[in-house]
Order: structure tokens, then sequence, then C-alpha cells
């Protein structure tokens, strides 16, 4: 594919209205056509896929914030969405910590044939705090990736155990299953014991298209080894441009093309009638919750990130050379993609330590996209254009009905 790749996360819509107001609780998301809704206005606007995070559990502080960020199960309403829709393409989510791989091949086989070929999916291994509470974790963490990686070989084994002939009737020799092409999957693994193939010939010959979210160096070089693209948090426009940079030079030490991994974080769009006006609203959304300035922001930045090289550095003091190493590689290696941005902001000349951790803490794990609809549009093809990204997931912001008319189109165009 040529041009940025676009995902709608199933968030954006219900989030993107005020509850509190009857036109905003017509966006429920306790109604599955609020999705259907969106992802039919998402594919008129271009939108390449529709997509549906998974957290496996409650999440009591979430739920206190607003409404439930996700409520229906992902395969259900992606196979719904997928019958509603004609190009878009479907992406729920799968835990590779609470699903077997059996179960996850047949459920996305059989929404791959809903689909008729345009199932793609997020793969996760569920290890944020945060996610999954209350279930018990089968793996150590040290071990998520490893069972990440044998969970996506023995998803694909099955994917494969039905070549395409095995499915295509056959009335030479009266077969409407070629069950003597169909084989054993044979997989004896640390994780999984899996002997025989799937139950249903899959619609796509090829594996569906494979997102990872992921935040660390070895998640990072596990995608850049088995996945099509990573959701990671990028806030700033340099940590996007480094994190792309690795997973590039990973995904060439995993003996691939360097363009066969996409980056494609995530952006929150803040459109209204001008610039000013959305940066206001940005800026006082965001004190709201981190209305930290000074020494009250460098003690916070301090217990958030203890690596950051800030003993006996104070408030007023400039910012130390030595705050994180020079090279973003070895920042990426020793604290993963959640200290990337920071590494970025440390480099605008001439900050004190204070000012730079108050700005620190405005920073959200995803970028902030404030403006007009055109000037956010072009701001999300200049990170495209410059190198930062393949692509974005749009994952919260306000004005849904800009965001498919005017962002979308703006950052697809190439005019
Ligand atoms: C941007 C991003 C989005 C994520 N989304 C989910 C999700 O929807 N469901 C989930 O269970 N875990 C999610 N995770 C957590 C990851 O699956 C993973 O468990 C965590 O990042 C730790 O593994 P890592 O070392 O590969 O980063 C997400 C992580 C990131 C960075």
């Amino acid at each position: 594919m040529t041009g940025p790749l676009v995902l709608l996360n199933a968030q954006y819509l219900p989030a993107s209205h005020d509850w509190r107001t009857a036109e905003g609780r017509a966006h429920t998301p306790y109604a599955a056509d609020t999705f259907v809704r969106a992802a039919q206005r998402a594919e008129a606007a271009g939108v390449h896929a529709f997509f549906q995070a998974d957290f496996s559990g409650v999440n009591r502080a979430a739920l206190r914030a607003g409404p439930p960020l996700t409520v229906f199960e992902p395969f259900q309403l992606a196979a719904l969405v997928a019958t509603a829709t004609r190009r878009i393409a479907v992406m729920p989510t799968v835990s590779t910590l609470y699903t077997h791989p059996f179960s996850f091949a047949r459920s996305l086989a059989s929404l791959d044939r809903i689909a008729r070929g345009r199932a793609w999916v997020n793969v996760v291994s569920s290890f944020r705090p945060g996610t999954a509470i209350g279930m018990r974790r089968e793996v150590p963490r040290e071990r998520r990736h490893a069972q990440f990686e044998e969970f996506l070989g023995v998803t694909r084994a099955l994917w494969a155990s039905w070549p395409p002939a095995a499915g295509e009737p056959d009335p030479a020799t009266d077969r409407f299953v070629r069950e003597d092409l169909i084989r054993d999957v044979e997989h004896h693994g640390a994780f999984y014991t899996q002997s025989g193939p799937l139950d249903m010939a899959p619609y796509s010959a090829d594996f569906p298209y494979t997102l990872q979210a992921t935040a660390s160096a070895e998640g990072l070089r596990l995608a850049a080894r088995t996945a099509d693209a990573v959701f990671a948090g990028t806030p700033t426009l340099g940590a996007a441009k480094a994190l792309r940079a690795i997973l590039r030079r990973e995904a060439v030490r995993a003996g691939r093309p360097a363009d066969s991994v996409a980056l494609l974080p995530g952006a929150f769009v803040h459109a209204a009638a001008t610039r000013e006006e959305s940066e206001r609203l940005l800026r006082a959304r965001l004190r709201q919750t981190r209305a930290l300035t000074g020494p009250a922001a460098l003690a916070e930045l301090r217990s958030r990130f203890p690596a950051l090289r800030l003993d006996g550095v104070g408030a007023a003091d400039k910012l130390p050379a030595d705050l994180l190493p020079e090279d973003p590689e070895a920042v990426f290696a020793a604290h993963g993609s959640r200290l990337l941005p920071l590494w970025d902001l440390a480099r605008t000349p001439g900050l004190t330590a204070g000012e730079f951790a108050a700005r620190a803490l405005l920073l959200g794990e995803h970028a902030q996209f404030p403006g007009t609809p055109e000037e956010i549009g072009d701001e999300l093809r200049r990170w495209y254009e410059e190198g930062a990204v393949d692509g974005f997931q749009f994952i919260l912001g306000n004005d849904f009905d800009a965001l498919c008319d005017r962002v979308v189109p703006r950052l697809l165009s190439t005019g």
C-alpha cells in the first residue's frame, strides 16, 4: 500500500460525544449500532481498518473516569461491522495470555470468511498495569514474548493446515473438501501442544494483517520478526522518527525488508474553528488533570521516571546534559519507547529542569493534534512525509464528523 494507513479505534465515536447530553447519549457504547454507523462513516472517508482494543477485564480506575472504553467482545462486533460494510478491514484484539491459539485461529478464520478477506488482527500480550485485573496469569512477565511468539507460530501453522485447494469442492473426485490435503500441525512447544489441523478452511490464503501493541525493546524486536505493524505511543514527532528508524533497522536485522513492518502510533484529535481556540481547550483540559510547575513538577517527574539523571538538580537549574543517553537507540534499549518523548523534549534548547518537567508531564502516551481540521490533516501528513510514521490510529478526540469529512481526506490526499 502507498500512502498513510489509517485505523479508526472503536472508542473514538462514543468518547467524542458528551454522554451528559441527550445528543451524546445517542452514541452509547452499549449499542452495537453506534459502532456500525462509525465504521460506515469511516469507510466512506477512506479509513482502512476499524479497530477494537480489548483489556480482558474490568479496570475500575478507567471506569471512574467516564463511559467504558470497550463493551463488546471484539470478534463479535467485528463480524457485525463486516456484514454492514464493504471495503474497510475489521480488526479485533486478541490477548495471547487469555486465548488458546486454536480458539483464536478459528475465530479469526470465521471472521475472515464473514468479512470476505477483510479480517486484520491486533495481538497483545496483556502485561500492562490495569489490564486483565482479577485474572490469573499463568505466564511470568519475563516469558511473555516467548509465549507470544509461540502463540503466533501455532496460529499461523493452523491457518496453513488447510492449503487453499483443500477447501475447493472437486466434482472430478466427488469431494466437497479435499481432506487428503489438510495437514496436521504436530506442534509440541514450551507453552502449547497442538497436533491436529484447524477445523475450517480460511477464506484468505495469507494470514491476516497483524498489528502488535508494544512499548519495549524486546517487544519491538519480536514485532520486527513476526508482525506487519506496531502500535505504540509516540507523543512527539522526534520520538516517532526515532522509533520508526529503530523498527526499520530491527526488521532488516530479522532478515526482512525495512518497510515490511509499519509504525502506526495513536493520535488524539482536537479540532476547533481556529487553532488558537483548539490549543486553548487542549491546554485547559491537560492542566485540569496535570497542573504542576517548577519544583512540584520536578518531584513528580522524578518519581515517575527514576531512570532520569536528576540527582541534585533544582527546578531553576539548566537541564543536565546527561539526563538520558544522547543516542535514542540507547534510550530505547534501556527503557523502551516510554522515555523516547522525554529524550526528544530534552533536545529543546534553553529549558530549565522545572520547565522540562512541567512540559514532560503534559505529554500523554499518544500524540495530541490541536487545530482546525485542515491544520490537523496537514500536520498528520507532515509526520508521514517526514518519515516519522507509516500511518495513524485515531483513538480519541472530539468532532467525529470533522475527523471523517475533513481530517482523514486531507491526510490521505496526494495533492
Ligand atoms: C500502545 C499500546 C496499546 C496496548 N493495547 C493493549 C490492549 O488493547 N489490550 C491489552 O491487553 N494490552 C495492551 N497493551 C499492552 C501490551 O499488550 C503489552 O502487554 C505491554 O505493552 C507489555 O509488553 P511489551 O514489553 O511488549 O511492551 C498495549 C500496549 C501498548 C504500548
